[in-house]
């Protein structure tokens, strides 16, 4: 009997950070000659088709396709969307009123996939905090597969906050941040109360944005199988306890912006086709400066700080400039991404810019609203990455052999940029810090203190591990587990 072609659905949380390892992951399942469908947002698909390349990414994959479900926000300028941390409490209520339904009405209705010639959803690979997508799963005997798209070590946190709850370490009891954290596993030596994640500093256990993650990390334990974009070497002792305690059938494929490029270069090695390998994989929200690469080709090689807080982070105007002033004192060239979004007080910003940081700027700084991230990490001018510490930001710094100086917002960020410090090495924590003296000592010790040269030795060895992770020569570990996966999709269908 012939081989049937799984069909996977795979549905990502409508925010950059989600979408863009998704997409990196329906684009390496096609390559593996898999049929895939995407659900974006309406919104989402929208600014995808007027920012980014994305038809022509997948216009090579016949059994590829988007599909686009109701967002709430079609009466709402194109502009609008969410793209700030406080909005989410107001995305949250869409995903329940719009997103919710219409994820339903896509897998129930007839006319969408019974007549598609690629045959019916096999198996549906739900985002990890979309824990009613496995209920539709259930619901239709379609096995699922949950992908958080965050780090094992914050993954870990979550699962473990109940028991934080329970043993009266959440909420926390006095201003002490420095306490160490009893009750997550593996990391009682070095997780203190201001590295977890940013929900447990609410003062009240009910708090919403706390539970909503709790939940949805509880609802993710049904599903058939996990995956996380992370690899075996930089993570063993989490992801042996999340295998061991919550997630037994995880398999860890990352850094998927790695495993893609191995996959496009096999594929373009063994096709008889002359077909270009798209070498892209902006999934951006919004629409690039290109300008910056023209600026960063004019810079002495590692001279510049590249300065990005991801499609959530929001900044006050005091912290702009705080960080503006440090980076400019620092002396060192920088290129900022200041998200048109980002800011909580766009008034009377320019009022508190003095003439000299204005000369400063036009001398060493350049400015984009938003920037091809991953060219830029590998670009031979950059030289550090000042970054909020968002998971796709860390793996894509670490792929690039960019150290970091960490300054987390937000969800799991605290735990990763701890992570980056104290157990990794491949950066320095700035937590909790934003002021021009501290963010201009960081930048300095950086760019140019002996600090560096240790640094740089465990980012270079963390590099060399990422691509070797995803090496089909050396037949990397998430290489490995990313077959597996394949095994686990084919025999589900
Ligand atoms: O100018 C820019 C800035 C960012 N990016 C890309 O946007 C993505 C940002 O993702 P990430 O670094 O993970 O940050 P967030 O957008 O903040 O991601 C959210 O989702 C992540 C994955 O779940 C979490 O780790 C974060 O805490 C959460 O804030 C990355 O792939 C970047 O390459 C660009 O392309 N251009
Ligand atoms: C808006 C944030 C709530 C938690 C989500 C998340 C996660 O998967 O845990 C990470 O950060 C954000 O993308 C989401």
């Amino acid at each position: 009997m012939a081989e049937t072609t799984p069909h996977v659905l795979i549905f990502p949380f409508p925010i950059q950070g989600h979408i863009n390892s998704m997409l990196k992951l329906a684009e390496v399942l096609c390559i593996s000659g898999i049929s895939v469908t995407f659900v974006n947002t309406q919104r989402n698909h929208s600014r995808h088709l007027t920012f980014t390349d994305v038809q022509s990414r997948f216009g090579g994959f016949p059994r590829f396709c988007f599909e686009a479900i109701p967002d709430g926000l079609s009466d709402q300028p194109h502009s609008s969307g969410f793209s700030s941390f406080p909005d989410f409490l107001g995305l949250l209520d869409r995903v329940e009123k719009f997103m919710k339904p219409g994820f339903r009405e896509l897998l129930t209705s007839n006319h969408r996939f019974r007549s598609d010639a690629r045959g019916p959803v096999s198996c549906i690979i739900a985002d990890g905090i979309l824990g009613f997508a496995i209920d539709v799963a259930h619901e239709l005997g379609i096995p699922s597969i949950s992908f958080r798209t965050i780090s094992a070590c914050g993954a870990l946190c979550y699962l473990c906050l109940p028991k934080l709850i329970n043993n009266g370490e959440i909420p926390f009891k006095d201003e002490d941040m420095d306490r160490l954290i009893k009750n997550v596993p593996g990391m009682e030596n070095f997780l203190r109360c201001r590295d977890l994640p940013s929900f447990c500093r609410a003062k009240d256990a009910n708090d919403p944005n706390l539970n909503f993650v709790i939940t949805e990390t509880s609802y993710s334990t049904r599903a058939t199988a996990h995956i996380l974009n992370t690899f075996e070497e930089i993570e063993a002792p989490i992801i042996s306890r999340l295998r061991s305690s919550y997630w037994p059938n995880l398999y860890t494929v990352g850094p998927l912006n790695a495993l893609l490029s191995t996959l496009r270069r096999s594929s373009s090695t063994n096709s008889s086709s002359s077909s270009s390998v798209s070498v892209s994989s902006n999934a951006s929200l919004y629409e690039e400066d290109r300008s910056c690469m023209t600026w960063l080709d004019k810079q002495p090689e590692k001279s510049v700080v590249y300065v990005s807080f991801g499609s959530l982070a929001m900044v006050s105007r005091e912290q702009w400039l705080e960080l503006w002033y440090g980076l400019v004192n620092s002396s060192y060239r920088f290129l900022w991404v200041r998200r048109p979004d980002s800011l909580t007080d766009k008034d009377n910003e320019k009022s508190q810019m003095s003439a000299e940081l204005i000369e400063a700027t036009k001398e060493r700084g350049y400015m984009v609203e938003w920037a091809p991230q991953e060219e830029v990490l590998n670009h031979p001018a950059v030289g550090a990455f000042l970054t909020h510490s968002g998971w796709n930001s860390t793996l894509e710094s670490m792929v690039a052999g960019v150290p970091m100086i960490c300054w987390p917002h937000s969800a799991e960020q605290p735990v990763n940029s701890r992570y980056v410090s104290e157990v990794w090495k491949t950066g320095m924590d700035m937590k909790d810090n934003c002021n021009r003296s501290t963010v201009e000592k960081f930048v300095r010790d950086m760019m140019d203190g002996d600090k560096r040269q240790e640094l740089m030795k465990s980012t270079t060895k963390v590099s060399q591990m990422a691509q070797q992770s995803s090496s089909i020569s050396c037949n990397g570990s998430s290489y490995r587990n990313y077959e597996a996966l394949l095994d686990f999709i084919r025999k589900s269908c």
